[in-house]
């Protein structure tokens, strides 16, 4: 048996990211939480004739505890795109002071509730939003690296897109598989162009085009933005992006094969290969980058893919770890303040 948990099921992403789930042959019970209009979304999901079960969960008030506890127990996975989105003019960074408060309090009712599930983390900032959650595990002793998972897997499918959309005669997006590394906002994000086949397709680009291509994966979310002019950011690349992390990790439970999909994790000691990236990365305790999923959690980081880089996606480097460094020690003070 499988159980999923969405918390924040009723928002913009929330309820595409819970459809999709319900669609999941591997998903047996799906399980939503929210603040606010889950009932609904609980009660519509759950008329579709997938094989798996729907529940929806809404405390009664700010002090009841009980909504969420029984939302999260026993679930294998929990998924979280609970807080606020981005207005025009704002940074991520700008989601801090209100969605620090909404993440630290879902991830004690994880510890409490289901204290062994994989976590996804979609609430930005997300560079400051995973250490958050790993801080207030630790606190509460239950906190396992290899099962705590950024999700920046939307910078991939934006890299994948955009650089298709260059040669629209020679490519289709579903060709490439992009690694995106780093963290998830604006410079923090580094595309690695020069691995994999996108390297041909990159290297005929001028200069300008080069940089601009890799702006636009490090600042897509922005167009989004723009685009729904203060109605929110995005919701459904969003909500599909999300659900390909989680349908891999799902997928990882039971295959032999090797699934690799680039999260942005804790480089803790325990998980193999991520003492080595640690190194290539300055020190940084989170950083994002492929990593092989296992039914465990995080078998291995693809550290190695460091080695491999342009000299140019080194330059993107120094600027995102600098970043990355500031981003995290916020979301560690916060915790432990
Ligand atoms: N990681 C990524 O690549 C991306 C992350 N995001 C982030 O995802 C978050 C959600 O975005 P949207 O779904 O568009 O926002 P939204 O406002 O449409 O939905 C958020 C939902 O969270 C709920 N919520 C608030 N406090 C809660 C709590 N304590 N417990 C449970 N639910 C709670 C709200 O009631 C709402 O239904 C934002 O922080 C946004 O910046 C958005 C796009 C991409
Ligand atoms: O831009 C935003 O605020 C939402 C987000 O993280 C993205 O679309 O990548």
């Amino acid at each position: 048996m499988v159980k999923v948990a969405v918390l924040g099921a009723a928002g913009g992403i929330g309820q595409p990211l819970s459809l999709l789930l319900k669609l999941n042959p591997n998903v047996d019970e799906l399980s939503l939480f929210d603040v606010v209009n889950v009932p609904g979304v609980g009660a519509d999901l759950s008329h579709i004739n997938s094989d798996s079960t729907t529940q929806a969960f809404v405390p009664s008030s700010k002090e009841d505890k009980t909504a969420l506890a029984s939302a999260l127990k026993d679930s294998d996975l929990v998924i979280i795109p609970a807080g606020i989105p981005r207005k025009p003019g704002m940074t991520r960074d700008d989601l801090f002071n209100i969605n620090a408060s909404i993440i630290k309090g879902l991830a004690e009712g994880i510890a409490e509730s289901a204290p062994k599930a994989f976590v996804l983390v979609i609430s930005n900032p997300v560079n400051s939003t995973v250490p958050i959650v790993a801080e207030t595990l630790k606190q509460k002793g239950v906190y396992d690296p290899a099962r705590l998972f950024g999700v920046t897997t939307l910078d991939i499918v934006r890299a994948n897109t955009f650089i298709s959309q260059l040669y629209p005669k020679e490519s289709k997006p579903s060709d490439f598989n992009i690694n995106v590394i780093g963290g998830h906002s604006g410079e923090t994000i580094v595309p690695l162009y020069s691995l994999t086949n996108s390297k041909s397709y990159y290297n005929k680009l001028s200069a300008d085009q080069k940089k601009e291509l890799i702006r636009r994966v490090q600042f897509g979310g922005d167009e989004v933005v723009q685009a729904k002019n203060g109605a929110g950011s995005a919701t459904l690349s969003m909500a599909y992006a999300g659900y390909r992390l989680a349908e891999s990790i799902l997928k990882s439970f039971t295959s032999s094969e090797e699934i690799v999909e680039c999260t942005y994790l804790n480089l803790d000691s325990s998980i193999k290969g991520a003492d080595e990236a640690k190194k290539l990365v300055d020190g940084l305790d989170f950083f994002s980058l492929p990593v092989v999923l296992s039914k465990n959690g995080i078998a291995a980081v693809k550290y190695d893919i460091l080695n491999q880089i342009s000299d140019e996606e080194k330059q993107l480097l120094v600027v995102a770890k600098d970043q990355l460094a500031k981003n995290i020690a916020k979301g560690v003070e916060f915790a432990t303040k």
